[in-house]
């Protein structure tokens, strides 16, 4: 597992990102995305809000559906990934000395079409989230299907960097929630992912 987690941190102290391919095997990712589906058709989605104070719902600024995992509930496919998150969080608190103390996690789905415009995770009530992980669960995503992750990356002497990054199934993408501003480009087809947040106490 060290040698999945290690080039995350390292991007992320080096560049201000990590990517990892293979985070999530193929089939852990058809496992998590057929679970994603069955929760859906039950109902058990909600359209995503904006804030933690007074949520409200803004289609203009995104337009994912979203699912939270709890420990209580999860299938095994899902309590798998939960706690290979957590070994994730024991080796950043033994290499980085975040703090990390806590995650949580949803199931996001975009419909076609939908987006998140540009972004910063961290509320501005609350400074707990300190690293954002994104998780892809999206099987044979080509880049005619858009549905990139835009990085807003600044660069020495105040300037911008964009990175694209493709939603590709078992990819994970990992920044600092109060530093990167970021963005959901709009796909031609359902985009799929279980985003979350390391938080401290
Ligand atoms: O799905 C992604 O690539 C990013 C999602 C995101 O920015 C968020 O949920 O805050
Ligand atoms: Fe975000």
């Amino acid at each position: 597992m060290e040698t999945l987690f290690e080039p995350i941190i390292d991007g992320i102290l080096t560049k201000g990102y990590g990517v990892q391919d293979d985070f999530l095997l193929p089939e852990e990712v058809a496992a998590l995305a057929s679970r994603l589906h069955s929760r859906r058709a039950v109902g058990q989605f909600r359209a995503a809000g904006i804030g933690n104070q007074q949520v409200t719902v803004e289609s203009q600024i995104r337009g994912d559906e979203i699912l939270w995992l709890e420990e209580a509930t999860a299938t095994p496919d899902e309590a798998a990934f939960l706690q290979r998150i957590g070994e994730f969080v024991d080796y950043v608190n033994r290499t980085c000395y975040l703090g990390l103390r806590d995650y949580e996690f949803h199931y996001a789905l975009y419909p076609p079409g939908t987006f998140y415009k540009r972004h910063l995770d961290q509320f501005r009530s609350d400074s707990r989230r300190k690293l954002s992980v994104i998780c892809y669960l999206n099987t044979d995503w080509q880049p005619t299907d858009g549905g990139q992750l835009a990085l807003y990356v600044p660069q020495p002497g105040g300037s911008e960097e964009t990175i694209t990054i493709s939603p590709a199934g078992g990819r994970l993408v990992c920044f600092e929630s109060g530093r990167l501003e970021h963005e959901v480009l709009p796909a031609t087809r359902e985009r799929l992912s279980v985003t979350g947040w390391l938080k401290t106490a």
